[in-house]
Order: C-alpha cells, then sequence, then structure tokens
C-alpha cells in the first residue's frame, strides 16, 4: 500500500492480478512537433515497460488508454505513432485500434486473448473525458458505462494526469477492482521522500504554456511557503511581467490575450503583492522581423520566444545555490533549434549543482535527451509536470483518492 496522508493507495503487491481483462490508463501525451505531427520525445512511451511486462507476463490481455494533447492544439493527435513506439520499446505487438468506446473498439476488447496489448485511440476524443468532475459522475459517464463491463480490473499509471478528475481516471476505480501500477507507486513514493522540508533554498522554475496550472500551482506554493525562488519563464514569465506593469509590447500582449491569459493577471498581481518569492526575466530573446535579437523585459518589441542572456546568467546563479531544484516547462520554444538556449543552460546548471534536482513535464524531459549520464541519487526524473507540482505542494490528487476511494467502497465491501 501506499500511504499519502490519510490515503491508502493499493498496489500491484496489494491485488494480484493474474489471466484478467485489465484496463490500464497511462498517460503517454509527449510533445510533437507542430510542423509534421510527429512526436518529438518518448520518455514517457518508455515509461510503463515495467508495468506492462509485469501484468502480460502474469497472463492479463492488456488495454491502454491514454490522452495526448487537448482539443485545438497541434499536439492533439491520435496514438497510432504511440503504438509503434510501444511496440518498439516493449518488444512485443501493442496493436493500435482507431476507436476509443464505439462497437469496433469493443468488439475488439470481448476478443482478446491471454497476453494481448492493445492501444485504445486518444481517450480525449470522446468529449465528456475534458470534463472535470467527481468520481461518482464520470462513473455514470458513456465511457465507463460501456468500457467497465469488458474488464476485470483497472489499472492507474498515469502520474502525470493525477491531477486531473476526468473520467478514464477517476470514473473506473467507482467501478471496478482498482490499484495503482508501477510508475505511480515509485512517483508517488519517491516524492513524498524526496522532498524534505529541512532542505532550503529550494528554487522553482517554471515555465511553458500551462499559465492557469502554473498559477493556481504558484498560489499554493507561496501560501504554503515551500519556494524560496520561483524563477518564470515562457508564457508565465510573460504573465507575470504584464502584471508588474512592463511593456510586452503590442504583439505580446495580443498573445497573451489570444490565449485567454488577460484576465489571469490580477491574480499574478496578487501574488506579487503578497510578497511572492517570483522572479521576472531581466531580458528576452525575441523575434523580429525573421531575426533573433535580445530585448530588456521593460521594453519589448518583438514576439518573446525564450529568456535573455543575462537572465540566463542570474536564474543559473540562483540554481546553482539551491539545496533543491524543481523543473517543469521550459524557458522558450523549444520546438525551434533557435529558442532552446534558456531552458538547455538552466538545465545544465541544474544538473552541475550540488542540489537535488526533481524535473518534470514532457516538455523540459525532452531537453535530457537519452539522460543516460543522469545519477539518480541526485535526479529524480519525474514523469509528471502539473501532477508533480500540486503533490509537491501539498494538493490531494483526484487520481490518488480515487483509487483510495475504490479500496474501501469497491474491493473491501466484495
Ligand atoms: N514564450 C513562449 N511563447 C509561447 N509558447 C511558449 C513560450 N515558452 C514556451 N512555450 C511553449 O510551451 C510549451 C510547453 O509547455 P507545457 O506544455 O506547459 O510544458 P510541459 O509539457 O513540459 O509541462 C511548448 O510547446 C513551448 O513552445
Ligand atoms: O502533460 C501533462 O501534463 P504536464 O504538461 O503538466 O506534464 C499531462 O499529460 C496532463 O495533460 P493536461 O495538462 O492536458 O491535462
Amino acid at each position: 500500500m501506499i500511504k499519502v496522508n490519510d490515503l491508502e493507495i493499493p498496489t500491484l503487491d496489494d491485488i494480484s492480478f493474474s489471466g484478467n481483462k485489465l484496463l490500464v490508463r497511462i498517460d503517454i501525451n509527449s510533445p510533437v512537433d507542430p510542423k509534421t505531427g510527429k512526436l518529438i520525445d518518448d520518455s514517457r512511451i518508455k515509461a510503463y515497460n515495467e508495468t506492462i511486462k509485469e501484468l502480460v507476463n502474469k497472463g492479463n490481455s492488456l488495454v491502454l488508454i491514454s490522452h495526448q494533447g487537448r482539443p485545438g492544439d497541434s499536439d492533439f493527435i491520435s496514438l497510432e505513432e504511440h503504438a509503434e513506439l510501444l511496440s518498439k520499446y516493449l518488444d512485443m505487438n501493442v496493436e493500435f485500434v482507431e476507436d476509443v468506446m464505439g462497437p469496433y473498439a469493443r468488439e475488439r476488447i470481448k476478443n482478446m486473448k491471454s497476453g494481448e496489448v492493445i492501444l485504445l485511440d486518444n481517450v480525449r476524443f470522446v468529449s465528456e473525458e475534458l470534463i472535470e468532475a467527481p468520481p461518482a459522475q464520470h462513473a455514470k459517464s458513456f465511457l465507463v458505462k460501456r468500457l467497465s463491463p469488458l474488464f476485470d480490473g483497472y489499472v492507474n499509471d498515469a502520474f502525470a494526469t493525477a491531477h486531473r478528475s476526468q473520467a478514464s481516471i477517476v470514473g473506473f476505480p467507482m467501478v471496478l477492482k482498482s490499484t495503482a501500477g508501477r510508475v505511480m507507486e515509485k512517483e508517488v513514493s519517491a516524492l513524498a521522500k524526496i522532498f524534505n522540508a529541512d532542505e532550503f533554498p529550494k528554487v522553482f522554475v517554471l515555465g511553458g504554456g500551462k499559465v492557469l496550472d502554473s498559477i493556481r500551482i504558484i498560489e499554493n506554493l507561496v501560501k504554503r511557503r515551500l519556494a524560496d525562488r520561483i524563477l518564470t519563464g515562457g508564457l508565465i514569465a510573460e504573465l507575470f511581467a504584464a502584471a508588474k506593469g512592463l511593456d510586452l509590447g503590442k504583439e505580446n500582449m495580443q498573445i497573451l490575450e489570444k490565449k485567454g491569459l488577460i484576465s489571469l493577471i490580477p491574480r499574478a498581481r496578487k501574488i506579487l503583492l503578497s510578497g511572492g518569492p517570483i522572479e521576472i526575466p531581466v531580458d528576452f530573446k525575441v523575434e523580429k522581423e525573421g531575426k533573433v535579437v535580445e530585448e530588456p523585459s521593460n521594453k519589448v518589441t518583438g514576439v518573446i520566444k525564450d529568456i535573455g542572456s543575462t537572465t540566463m546568467g542570474i536564474y543559473s546563479s540562483f540554481i546553482k545555490d539551491a539545496k533543491v531544484i524543481v523543473m517543469r516547462g521550459p524557458m522558450g520554444v523549444i520546438e525551434d533549434e533557435r529558442f532552446r538556449e534558456g531552458s538547455k543552460k538552466l538545465l545544465d546548471s541544474a544538473l552541475e549543482s550540488q542540489g537535488y534536482l526533481i524535473i518534470g513535464g514532457g516538455h523540459m524531459i525532452s531537453m535530457l535527451g537519452g539522460g543516460s549520464e543522469i545519477n539518480p541519487s541526485k535526479v529524480h526524473v519525474s514523469t509528471g509536470g502539473g501532477a508533480l507540482l500540486l503533490f509537491l505542494a501539498g494538493e490531494r490528487l483526484p487520481a490518488l483518492e480515487a483509487l483510495d476511494l475504490s479500496y474501501k467502497e469497491v474491493v473491501k465491501k466484495k
């Protein structure tokens, strides 16, 4: 059992599945090259080998289910390439089923033989999946009602989606015997141990594009005084710079507006006024008339694509002095080679520092490359980004709550 505060989460040691048909929720949501639509990192795809092999070796047949991207974004794609990569890394056939809960998928699941593994298509093609709702409500969703009768059990290994109260995460545990998979188990146990309150300074490096999530996380970190410094990059830095009243220029303000982020400025301002330890870049690398130039953050005219060199130097020195460094979300538009430098420099500083590094989020992890030189006693590479940060900030994760509830309501009562 994994114990987190008052939650008791069963693992594959507590509920042993053998010869069963199992639904396994994984998170293989990966960065995508917007030009080609191809995956640019496969670390999350490799992460589930242990869980999948262990379950297959016990004669179970597995139906893998995951999301990829969000509707409207360029990374909202089908999981066909993911299935090919899973087959390659597992060295077994993982059949791609181009359906989620329709007759084709259900027929294929019914006909599965022991040891077979299939991957359903992007679960977010089903609109219900995008609703955040309590487990009891999701238990009544079409997704859960159509798929759950076909299974003997449910395994949740999607730590990276543990902060979402979505049907494929919290609905199935209400009706099926459920456990955490090996990735979930390792992440939760390791992070609970690593994040020792006595180790400081703790420096959080937060970038990327999921600004609403990040604001929520920063509010938590500040309220609980968990961070000594929060170094901002990506769109989060732009939001805080705007909140501080810096002149980001018309184009960047239009980008913030288009992404619906202007309404978050008052929240960012409140964090700044409450004395939150937020660092904002002093300069940015921008794209201007097709050229890459650096501009001070109080007078920006080009489109912001990365942090500037002075900021890289200042942030690196904070990182080098830290005892614990948590990194999530890139400093810039890393899909473009010209704007990878900020993220790369900060990552190198973190790897060189004496501090313990916790790194999460698909994009930052992709910067690690193969990661063969990484020392596991100094670095924890999490499959999670937002989930990781919310967990570290002390929030309860819906996926863990659902597994705990499932154990009490579904397993113990049987
Ligand atoms: N200044 C910026 N303007 C626009 N997009 C940015 C900027 N900086 C980073 N990004 C984008 O943020 C995305 C990654 O953010 P996110 O999904 O939050 O990270 P992760 O997957 O690591 O959690 C990338 O696609 C990157 O291009
Ligand atoms: O990539 C993910 O989160 P992350 O960017 O916080 O690591 C997860 O797959 C969750 O995806 P979502 O933030 O679209 O719900």
